[in-house]
């Protein structure tokens, strides 16, 4: 994201297997050896009859044919579906030797009716070894639950929760039940869609230009589905190819650029509700926005991928101490309790649930929290999510139908809760339409940007790229460019990444693009992106995310005093990347790219980790260990600690609804506090078990990161592992607290030879505290086994003096350091909104470039 200078990322191109390549030959080997086809080819060897061989070897070639081509890009998923369906059995019929036809199809019924019943059976024992998956799936949810209490404070409709865990083996050593899940995704998970672009593409694209609505394919993938789940889950991405042709005079005009492609989109939603008719002229007012994207030229930072080999091995599940704690919610106990839990409505009562209807302070805090909620059989129904803040929804949806096809709705209207139990019953009913539309997410069910797309969808069947408005360009990847978007019609702005799919396969690079995508379809969390859509329209894949309008915090610490953050600040923007992280190692995905510029700030000061190209998927068990040994006393410090609120879910502490991030008492304070409280924290702390989620035996020899924060494992090229997010989080903590990387050089040479040899210095000035320094020491250990973090991941670095008196699960609702003059979206104070504004102005029957 972004540049600095000297700042290259290093992507070394011979890299890890991905999944995806793997898809391509094993998958379909596999696909047909357990298929029916198989079955049925194994049946006919059997018969010892010998059939017509033309007829029969005919029969045979189409089977194996259809077998193993797997499933064809070209076909549909129903397609595929419905050649791998077994022929309905029939009763026997009487041969007549005679008719070799009708035997060739009676021993064919005979086969196939056999090889329904062994498909049958087959099913059977599928979902009975499937089981162990989901209940991995499970284990691991509850293992969460069982380590932290839940939460449910309400930040703008968003909240956490983990759901799902991906578990995605990567060799074939890894058990079988990771391995179905591998499988599943080494399919490739958009069968049709390439292929069959490609076909609509040759046909009716004219050169390399887009207009709205002309030559423009998308095939929408549904957001719903998460990529864990299932095989079906990455098959039914391709919902369906909208075509949509018109004649566009601007499409042949543009053609002649090849450097530039035209998005013409029509934006006559307001007024015809329909949005593939793109008229070039006649009576009908059309208001025509034409833009021109161009391809990146420059690349703010030079990428590097050099590619090696790959060797995941499994964790091993060392479950040590084991056990199934179950935590007491100790709000029961808090004033709280005597809140009007009755009172309140419906609507809100879903707070508790698993499904998130609310947001919470952080995926363990509102996992923690149910469990918390089952133990106290709900008498501890929370009403914090009062106090916390609602957002409730406050949409005109109602308008959406009675105002021809406007629809409006308002982002993050805020209402308190009190308010009007009318409008939170329709924000209930709301809510489920929200649940639904946003599938595997959660914890941004609430989000009104769902609803918004879920309306377009339904108008007008498909979603694209002819649906936004792009306002302007946010930034240049390596491997796509990032639009301001609005939804039109809506007030729903989105970042939508545009990759070219030629320029990435002409690049190698379109396995790191399936890559993001399957992560970013993965993820649910409040520090990282929501993904709304995807789709592909005319040879460019978007993806449809969250809008972050606070920069990244490359750009936000240039503009701090000094040129870095005071250490509450920094401490709060690691803070959440530590959760960011703690939750992309649970699911088994090493983020290997950490540094400012990809840490993203939304409007309301927390954080969005961004840029998952570079990621390594692996295979993880999280494990809920029992710590043995009391933790060292010399450890528990702070505020928070000493008091009730080391309980993630008590919100009784006023200090701690105000900010997670009190003042740390000064050194005579805190010698004076520690003896009165340290024994409390011992039994608290040590009763807490602590969930490990860290991928310890992933391993990669990729050449993958940015120069200052390559670890040095990865310059050596002896193997990484989910460590090297250790060692870039101690680079970022020492960059944001000191204003430069730890081993910066004069050139890149010298930087990665600093990484390597080079002790660790701190500079005298600004002055850092001395908890600050032991984490970054810690962090910056040069073995990787010897790192802080590497044995058991975050939950170790969480319980650092650095982070005291940080309430982990409140993070979300604590106030962020104030952010400077820096939203740069449209209507803001420095908003580069002028284009679009006159865009608006002109009206119908206009084109103007943005780009
Ligand atoms: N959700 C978002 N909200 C706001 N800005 C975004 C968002 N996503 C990306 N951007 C901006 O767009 C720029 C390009 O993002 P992108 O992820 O493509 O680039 P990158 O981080 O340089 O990635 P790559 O690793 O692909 O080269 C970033 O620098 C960032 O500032």
């Amino acid at each position: 994201m972004g540049s600095f200078a000297g700042s290259c990322e290093i992507v070394e191109e011979k890299d890890e297997v991905r999944l995806s390549k793997h898809s391509g030959r094993y998958g379909k080997q596999r696909e047909y050896h357990g298929s029916l086809e198989y079955d049925i080819d194994k049946l006919f060897q059997s018969i010892p009859v010998k059939p017509p061989t033309r007829l029969l070897s005919s029969s045979f070639h189409n089977i194996e044919t259809s077998a193993s081509a797997g499933p064809s890009r070209t076909t549909s998923p129903s397609k595929r579906m419905a050649m791998k369906k077994p022929g309905t059995p029939q009763s026997p019929r009487v041969l007549g030797l005679s008719d070799s036809l009708s035997l060739k199809q009676a021993l064919r019924d005979r086969c196939i009716s056999k090889a329904s019943e062994m498909a049958a059976q087959k099913r059977l024992s599928k979902s009975a070894a499937a089981s162990p998956r989901v209940s991995e799936a499970d284990r691991i949810k509850s293992l969460y639950n069982q380590s932290t209490t839940r939460v449910v404070p309400v930040d703008k409709g968003k909240g956490a929760l983990v759901d799902e865990t991906c578990l995605i083996p990567v060799n074939n050593d890894i058990p079988s039940t990771s391995r179905s899940v591998s499988q599943r995704s080494e399919e490739p998970s958009n069968p049709v869609s390439e292929l069959e672009i490609k076909e609509l593409h040759k046909a009716n694209r004219s050169g390399s230009c887009l207009s709205s609505g002309s030559g423009d394919y998308e095939i929408e993938l549904d957001e719903n589905v998460a990529s864990t789940s299932s095989t079906q889950a990455l098959e039914d991405d391709v919902q369906e190819v909208d075509k949509h042709v018109t004649s566009d005079s601007s499409k042949k005009d543009n053609a002649a650029e090849p450097e530039k492609k035209i998005l013409s989109t029509t934006l006559d939603l307001k007024q015809k509700g329909k949005l593939d008719d793109a008229p070039g002229t006649g009576t009908e007012k059309v208001r025509k926005v034409t833009r021109m994207i161009p391809r990146p030229k420059q690349q703010p930072k030079k990428k590097i991928l050099v590619k090696k080999k790959l060797k995941i091995g499994i964790v091993s599940v060392t479950k040590e101490d084991e056990k199934t704690n179950k935590l007491v919610c100790q709000r029961c106990h808090c004033s709280l309790k005597s809140t009007s839990i009755n009172n309140q409505p419906p609507s809100y009562t879903t707070t508790h649930t698993p499904d998130g209807l609310t947001s919470v302070s952080n995926n363990v805090g509102k996992e923690a929290h149910q469990v918390a909620d089952e133990n106290s059989s709900g008498s501890c129904n929370i009403s914090q999510s009062s106090e916390a803040e609602i957002v409730i929804m406050k949409q005109n949806v109602s308008s959406s139908n009675d105002s021809g096809n406007k629809f409006e709705f308002s982002l993050s209207s805020k209402d308190s809760l009190g308010d009007d139990y009318s409008r939170s019953t329709s924000m209930s009913e709301e809510s489920n339409l929200s649940r639904f539309s946003c599938g595997n997410k959660p914890h941004m069910s609430m989000d009104v940007r769902w609803e918004a797309i879920k309306h377009v969808k339904l108008q007008c069947g498909s979603l694209g790229l002819r649906h936004f408005n792009l306002l302007k360009k946010l930034g240049c990847g390596d491997i796509g460019t990032v639009y301001l978007a609005e939804l039109i019609g809506t007030n729903c702005l989105f970042a939508i990444k545009v990759m070219d799919n030629e320029f990435l396969a002409r690049r190698k690079k379109s396995p790191r693009a399936q890559a993001e995508r399957e992560i970013l379809k993965m993820l649910d969390h409040p520090f990282l992106p929501t993904l709304y859509a995807q789709f592909t329209s005319d040879n460019l894949s978007c993806l449809v995310m969250e809008y972050c309008p606070g920069g990244d915090l490359h750009v936000l610490r240039q503009k701090q005093l000094g040129r870095c953050f005071p250490e509450p600040a920094a401490r709060f923007y690691v803070a959440e990347i530590l959760l960011a992280l703690e939750y992309l190692h649970m699911l088994g995905i090493i983020y290997r790219d950490l540094k400012p510029e990809n840490i993203l700030v939304r409007e309301d000061g927390h954080i969005m980790l961004t840029d998952f190209d570079l990621s390594l998927r692996c295979a993880v068990s999280p494990t809920l260990l029992r710590s043995t040994s009391p933790p060292d006393p010399a450890r528990i410090s702070g505020p928070h600690n000493t008091s009730n609120c080391i309980q993630p879910f008590c919100i009784t502490e006023p200090s701690c609804q105000a900010s997670c991030f009190s003042p740390r008492l000064s050194s005579n304070q805190q010698q004076s506090r520690k003896p009165k409280r340290a024994t409390d924290h011992l039994v608290k702390r040590s009763s807490l078990p602590q969930l490990v989620a860290e991928p310890t035996e992933a391993r990669s020899n990729s050449f993958v990161g940015t120069h200052e924060y390559l670890a040095p494992e990865i310059i050596k090229g002896e193997g990484h592992g989910a460590a090297v997010d250790w060692w870039t989080f101690g680079v970022l903590l020492y960059e944001l607290l000191y204003g430069k990387t730890p081993f910066k050089g004069y050139n890149n040479d010298d930087t990665l030879a600093n990484v390597v040899l080079q002790n660790l210095k701190f500079p005298d000035s600004p002055l850092v505290s001395f908890q600050a320094k032991d984490l970054i020491r810690g962090l910056l250990v040069k073995e990787p086994e010897n790192r802080f973090g590497s044995e058991k991941g975050s939950a170790e670095i969480k319980r650092h003096p650095f982070f005291d008196g940080l309430n982990w699960a409140l993070i979300r609702c604590a106030t962020p350091p104030e952010l400077p003059d820096l939203y740069d979206g449209p209507g803001s104070p420095g908003g580069n909104d002028d284009r679009y504004l006159e865009c608006k102005a002109i009206g119908d029957h206009l084109e103007f470039e943005l780009f």
